[in-house]
C-alpha cells in the first residue's frame, strides 16, 4: 500500500458507473460515494443530505492516495476517462470523490449509441417521453405502443448494455425500433445490474428521469437459456505437482477428442504458454498468478466461442485458480477442474526433468513442493492420482466424465 497511486483502471463494473457518473445519468451524484452517503443509502435509500438516491456507486483504488490527490481514471485501451479528485479512502481501498470528464467515452461496443442525458433531453424537445429499459428482448411491444399513444409520448428505448449479453440486448433494441412508430430512439445505457431487483428497478427509473422520461417502463429480464453441454464452451483445467502428470493426460484427452472429431480443441501446453506467452515471467507469487491469468484470459476466449480448452499448469494457488473459474463461467461457458493429486513423493520418485533433484540441491529457489506452496484444491470436479494406474486409464478418467457431463458424445 506504500506506493502512491496516479492511474487506475477501474474494473468493468466501476467503468459502466464511471461513464454514468461523466454523462450525467446518475445525476445529482457527481462522483463515487463515500462513508456517510453508503451508510445512508442503506439505511435509507437517500445520500446523507435526504437527497433520494436508491444504490451504492463505489469505488475501490490500491496503492496510496490522500484527500485532494488527484487520480487518473483510464479505460481498459489505457485511455484516460476521468480525474478523480479523492475525497476520503478507507483502509480496503474504497475511495469516494468527484470525477471531471476528460473526453467521451469510446470503448466498448456501441459506442455510437450512447449519448448523454442533456443530449436526448435536447432532441426531445419538451415532448413526453416513455422510456422502456431494457437488459433483454422485448417480446410484446403491444403495451409499450398503447402506453406511448396514450401519453402522446416518444419512445425511448435504452437497453442496458453490460457485460456480456450487452449488445444482445443493444441488437434487440435495434430490432424492436424496426416495428414501433417513428421517432422512436434508441440509446445504449452501461448500467450494470444491482443485485437486489427493487434498488436495481429504483436506480434504472433515476436513469430514465435523466434521460427526460415522463413515464418508464422496465423491460424483461432476460432469459439465459444455456445451450446443451456439447455445443457450450467447456475448460479443462489440470492443476497439480510438477511430474504428477498434468501434461501427459492433458495430451491423452486431447488426442482422444482429435479422434473423435466432435469438438474443437485449443490445448495450451504448459511449455508452450511459458515460451510464447508468459515468456519472461519468472516463478514468484505474482507471475505465477499472472501466468495463470494469461491462460485463464486465453482459455476462455477459446470457451467463448463454444470451443474446448484444455490447460495444463502447476497452478498452485486457489484463488487465482477460482479468478479463472469466474473469468471462463463470466462468458458462458463451464469449467472442470481436474487435480492431478499424484504425490510429492511419487514425483520426486519420478522427476523427469531432475528439476526436484536440483531444488532439493539448492540450485532451483522457489520450487513448487520443495521450497514453494501448493494449497490443495477442495473444489476439484475430478482428482486423479497416478501413482498406480496407467496413462490410458487416466485419460479415460477425465474422458468419462465429459461424457457423462454431456460435454462430449
Ligand atoms: N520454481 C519452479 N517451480 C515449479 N516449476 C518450475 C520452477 N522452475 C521451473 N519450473 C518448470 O516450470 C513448469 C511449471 O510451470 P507452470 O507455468 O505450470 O507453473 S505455474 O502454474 O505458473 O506455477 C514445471 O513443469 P511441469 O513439470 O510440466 O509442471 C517445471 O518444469
Ligand atoms: N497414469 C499416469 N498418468 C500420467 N503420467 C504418468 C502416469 N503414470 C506414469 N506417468 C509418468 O509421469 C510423468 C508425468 O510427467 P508430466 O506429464 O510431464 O507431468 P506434469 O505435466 O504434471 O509436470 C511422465 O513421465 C509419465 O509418463
Amino acid at each position: 500500500m506504500g506506493w502512491q497511486i496516479v492511474e487506475w483502471t477501474p474494473g468493468a463494473y466501476e467503468l459502466a458507473d464511471l461513464e454514468l457518473l461523466l454523462s450525467g445519468a446518475f445525476q445529482p451524484l457527481g462522483g463515487y460515494l463515500g462513508h456517510d452517503d453508503l451508510h445512508a443509502v442503506h439505511e435509507r435509500g437517500t445520500l446523507a443530505d435526504g437527497t433520494p438516491w436508491p444504490a451504492p456507486v463505489t469505488l475501490h483504488l490500491p496503492g496510496a492516495a490522500a484527500p485532494g490527490d488527484e487520480v487518473t481514471l483510464l479505460d481498459p485501451e489505457g485511455v484516460p476517462l476521468a480525474v478523480l479528485t479523492v475525497a476520503e479512502r478507507e483502509p480496503d481501498g474504497l475511495t469516494s470523490g468527484a470525477v471531471k470528464g476528460l473526453g467521451a467515452p469510446e470503448h466498448g461496443p456501441f459506442a455510437r449509441l450512447r449519448r448523454t442525458p442533456a443530449q436526448v433531453r435536447d432532441e426531445l424537445d419538451g415532448r413526453e417521453a416513455l422510456a422502456v429499459t431494457m437488459r433483454g428482448p422485448l417480446d410484446d411491444l403491444t403495451e409499450i405502443v398503447a402506453t406511448a399513444k396514450e401519453l402522446d409520448a416518444v419512445i425511448l428505448l435504452l437497453p442496458l448494455s453490460f457485460g456480456e449479453t450487452g449488445p444482445a440486448v443493444v441488437r434487440a433494441a435495434l430490432r424492436a425500433k424496426e416495428q414501433l412508430p417513428e421517432g422512436t430512439l434508441v440509446v445504449s445505457v452501461p448500467l450494470a445490474p444491482r443485485a437486489e431487483p427493487e434498488i436495481d428497478l429504483e436506480l434504472r427509473e433515476h436513469v430514465a428521469t435523466a434521460y427526460g422520461a415522463t413515464e418508464h417502463l422496465a423491460g424483461p429480464e432476460p432469459v439465459r437459456i444455456p445451450g446443451p453441454p456439447h455445443r457450450r464452451g467447456l475448460v479443462v483445467f489440470f492443476t497439480g505437482l510438477s511430474g504428477s502428470g498434468k501434461s501427459t493426460i492433458a495430451r491423452g484427452l486431447r488426442d482422444s477428442l482429435l479422434e473423435l472429431g466432435s469438438r474443437t480443441v485449443t490445448y495450451l501446453d504448459g511449455d508452450v504458454v511459458r515460451h510464447l506467452l508468459s515468456k519472461g515471467l519468472t516463478f514468484s507469487k505474482d507471475d505465477r498468478d499472472l501466468n495463470i491469468r494469461r491462460i485463464g484470459f486465453v482459455a476462455a476466449e477459446a470457451a467463448r466461442h463454444g470451443g474446448l480448452a484444455i490447460c495444463a499448469p502447476i497452478a498452485p494457488y486457489a484463488d487465482t485458480r477460482e479468478e479463472v473459474r469466474e473469468m471462463v463461467e463470466s462468458v458462458g461457458a463451464d469449467f472442470l477442474l481436474v487435480h492431478v493429486a499424484t504425490p510429492l513423493e511419487e514425483c520426486e520418485r519420478r522427476d523427469r526433468k531432475g528439476l526436484y533433484a536440483r531444488a532439493r540441491a539448492g540450485l532451483i529457489p522457489e520450487f513448487t513442493g520443495v521450497s514453494d506452496p501448493y494449497e490443495e484444491p477442495d473444489d476439484a470436479d475430478l482428482v486423479i492420482d497416478t501413482t498406480h494406474i496407467s496413462i490410458e486409464a487416466a485419460v479415460a478418467q477425465v474422458l468419462g466424465t465429459l461424457r457423462s457431463g454431456g460435454w462430449v458424445r
